[in-house]
C-alpha cells in the first residue's frame, strides 16, 4: 500500500504533525514545571504512545528517565475489552520515585484507570497522567489526568502511534477513519 493510499483512508485530519509537535513541546514546559528540582520517570505505555515519548521526551531540557509498560484492552477491534492484562511490567522499581504515565490517549479510561491503582501500589511518591487526547464523551472510569493535549468528539481515530487493526500507526499526522475502511 503506498503512502498516498493511506492518506485517503483518513476522512479528517484532526491534528497535522505541527500541531502535534507544539503542543507537546508546551506540555514538556508543564511538566518541567512542576516537577522542578525532583527525580522524574516518565513511563510509556506500549504500543500506541511510542511517538509520543519520543517527542515528548526530546522536548525537555531536564533529566529524565523512561521506562516502558505493555497492556492489553483492545484486541484487534475498535472496542475496549474492559479486561486490563500487563504483557510487560516495569524494569524499574517506582517506590519513591514521582512517575508520569505517558498515553496518547485516553477513551473509556479503563485502562489508565487500572494502570494507575495499579502503579500507585508499588509506593511511589507520586503517579500522574499525561495523555495526547482524550475523548470526555467516552469515559467510563473517572481518571485523574493532569497534563491533556486536547479534548476531542467521540471518533475512532488513526495516527501518530494509534492504530486500527495494527495499521496507521505511522502517519504522521491524526485523524479520523473514512467509513470504507471499516466496511
Ligand atoms: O481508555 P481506554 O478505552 O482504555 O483506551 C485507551 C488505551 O487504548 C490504547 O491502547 P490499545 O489497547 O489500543 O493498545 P496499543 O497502544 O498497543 O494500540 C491507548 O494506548 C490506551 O492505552
Ligand atoms: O480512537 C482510538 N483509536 C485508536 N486506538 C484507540 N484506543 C482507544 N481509543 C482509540
Amino acid at each position: 500500500m503506498d503512502a498516498s493510499h493511506v492518506e485517503s483512508d483518513l476522512v479528517n485530519v484532526l491534528y497535522t504533525e505541527e500541531q502535534i509537535q507544539a503542543r507537546l513541546a508546551e506540555l514538556a514546559r508543564d511538566i518541567e514545571r512542576d516537577y522542578e528540582g525532583e527525580d522524574l520517570l516518565i513511563v510509556g505505555i506500549l504500543r500506541g504512545a511510542v511517538m509520543v515519548m519520543a517527542d515528548l521526551a526530546r522536548s525537555f531540557t531536564r533529566h529524565l528517565e523512561m521506562d516502558w509498560m505493555a497492556v492489553s484492552s483492545y484486541g484487534s477491534g475498535t472496542k475496549s475489552s474492559g479486561v486490563v492484562r500487563i504483557l510487560k511490567d516495569l524494569d524499574t522499581d517506582i517506590s519513591g520515585r514521582h512517575v508520569v504515565i505517558v498515553d496518547e490517549i485516553i477513551d473509556t479510561g479503563l485502562t489508565l484507570s487500572w494502570l494507575t491503582s495499579n502503579l500507585a501500589s508499588r509506593g511511589p511518591a507520586s503517579v500522574a497522567i499525561c495523555t495526547l487526547l482524550r475523548k470526555p464523551e467516552a469515559l467510563q472510569m473517572p481518571v485523574d489526568v493532569k497534563y491533556v493535549g486536547w479534548d476531542i468528539p467521540n471518533e475512532f481515530v488513526v495516527g501518530y502511534g494509534l492504530d486500527f487493526d495494527e495499521k496507521y500507526r505511522n502517519l504522521r499526522d491524526i485523524g479520523t477513519l473514512a467509513p470504507h475502511v471499516y466496511s
